[in-house]
């Protein structure tokens, strides 16, 4: 094979590992491994045969080979090559296009470089900074329905709360638009359909065909009906979109929704966005900013239940910070929350919401650790494993904050930090982590700073589930109002 070799590799000195060669699960003929992996612990499935098998092995589902990477050294090298040697999985292109949502995510070539270009200014400091009133008056809202819940005595799930937020910050930062979930819109709709096509994305990436297309049944139909009302509603803020721009000429040097701003900045004729693509990239915002966000929100708080004393951390930090008022919170605060970021980021090493990440060698390439991997074979990277290393990390399983602040006398290690990737790394970096740091901080603060959060007792165990990012479930809470 005359393989290309990644960045910094000399091929003279390196003995070169066939793909076929690399140990893996035992698979059965025809099937691989399908029968043996389950869409909802896909990712524990990985993780436990890295285990087993070493940080680079094969697998297979149906005719589909795959490599398995959990090596964070490998998995970085892979990802931050990309566009030049990698891409996202063809796999991954065709799944989001057949339900409509083929936007910056999935694309890959010039579409996702014009795509990108287009879409980063609304994740400029500028907007973000622009945005934090909206986001505190959405943590806020938060705050009602909760006490709301309480007042009624009701036993209730916060998550689901969680889920709430994250869409009226996406939809209000995104078009504008004011869902309201948290202020009691009944309308639940929203969210079941974006729960449905995530869980649709998951169960079909196994499969290496899209058979949903030929034969019809009532998940079929309900996922095709979830798309069309989703669908709908970006094209009716599209709409109202053009037309307040065209009413208000200040809004195109000023732009005030991402969606405005893409409408924008696609205004010329060599980078336009068509309205189909428009409309896909509204989809890929509202799902990539909603269940990774209240997921890990759902994971932090799973944490701090468990631990009073880094709840009263928290509220020691915004007292000094916001001068001993929360309501004093703004940019600056939000910016000066070392504590709370840190505690985001440990929650995001042992429960990253985005466990995997794919990728596909655009042509045949030698990595350096001396595996050859044929062009088009698709590759998932495990985000977890490097974060979870003793070599690396003391006490790995522990739950330590303190890792993640740095002083001058002890700087955060730079093994931990360049193999803990819960956001992607490189070109593809995902941009919305600074907006998901924000609003982590916003809300963990204000939830600290009012109510005691502990699990109640007989609480049953915690597990994760995979539907393509990775959630808690059986989460119980209890949030007591702080005297
Ligand atoms: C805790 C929250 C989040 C996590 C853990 C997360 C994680 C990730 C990861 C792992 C990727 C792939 C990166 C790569 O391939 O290198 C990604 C991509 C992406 N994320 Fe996020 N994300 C979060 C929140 C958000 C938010 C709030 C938004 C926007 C509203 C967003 C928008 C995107 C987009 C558009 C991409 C595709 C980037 C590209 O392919 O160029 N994410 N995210």
């Amino acid at each position: 094979m005359n393989a290309k070799m990644v960045k910094g590799v000399n091929s003279s000195v390196l003995p070169t590992i066939s793909f076929d060669d690399l140990p893996g699960p035992k698979q059965q003929v025809i099937l691989g491994n399908f029968t043996q992996i389950s869409a909802e612990s896909f990712h524990t499935h990985l993780e436990q045969w890295a285990k087993e098998y070493g940080s680079a092995y094969q697998m297979r589902l149906l005719n589909k080979p795959y490599l398995v990477i959990s090596d964070p050294k490998i998995g970085l090298e892979i990802i931050k090559q990309r566009p030049k040697l990698f891409n996202r999985t063809e796999r991954l292109e065709w799944l989001f296009a057949d339900l409509g949502i083929h936007g910056v995510f999935s694309s890959n070539g010039d579409k996702w470089k014009r795509q990108r270009r287009l879409i980063m200014p609304a994740f400029s400091y500028k907007t973000l900074a622009n945005f934090v009133p909206q986001l505190k008056s959405l943590s806020i809202n938060l705050q009602a329905a909760i006490d709301k819940k309480i007042a009624t005595g009701e036993v209730f799930n916060v998550h689901k709360l969680l889920q709430y937020f994250t869409i009226d910050i996406t939809t209000s930062l995104v078009f504008g638009y004011q869902t309201n979930m948290l202020l009691g819109n009944a309308d639940t709709s929203l969210r079941d359909n974006i729960d449905r096509l995530f869980r649709a994305l998951n169960k079909r990436s196994k499969y290496p065909f899209p058979w949903w297309r030929y034969i019809r049944t009532p998940e079929t139909r309900r996922i095709d009906k979830a798309r069309e009302e989703v669908y709908q509603l970006a094209v009716s803020m599209i709409t109202k979109a053009k037309v307040d721009l065209a009413g208000n000429s200040v809004l195109a040097d000023e732009p005030e929704t991402i969606l405005q701003a893409m409408i924008v900045a696609s205004d010329s004729e060599e980078s336009k966005l068509t309205d189909d693509e428009l409309v896909a990239n509204i989809l890929t915002l509202l799902l990539a900013g909603e269940d990774t966000t209240s997921n890990m929100l759902a994971w932090t708080l799973y944490y701090l239940a468990q631990n009073p004393s880094l709840q009263q951390q928290v509220i020691d930090e915004v007292s000094r910070v916001c001068d001993g008022d929360i309501e004093k919170v703004d940019l600056t605060a939000l910016e000066q929350f070392e504590f709370i970021e840190a505690i985001l980021r440990e929650g995001l090493r042992l429960k990253g919401t985005a466990p995997l990440i794919s990728a596909e060698p655009t042509e045949d390439t030698v990595l350096s650790n001396g595996i050859k991997v044929p062009k088009g074979t698709a590759i998932f990277i495990l985000t977890r494993p490097g974060g979870l290393d003793e070599k690396v990390v003391a006490c790995p399983e522990k739950f330590n904050p303190e890792r993640w602040l740095s002083t001058p006398e002890k700087p955060v290690c730079p093994h931990l930090q360049s193999s803990h990737i819960p956001f992607g790394a490189g070109a593809r970096h995902c941009p919305g982590e600074r907006l998901a740091m924000m609003e982590g901080k916003a809300v963990i603060a204000r939830l600290c700073w009012y109510y005691v959060i502990s699990q109640p007792e007989q609480a049953p165990e915690v597990g994760e589930e995979f539907a393509f990012t990775m959630r808690p479930t059986n989460l119980a809470l209890t949030l007591t109002p702080r005297k």
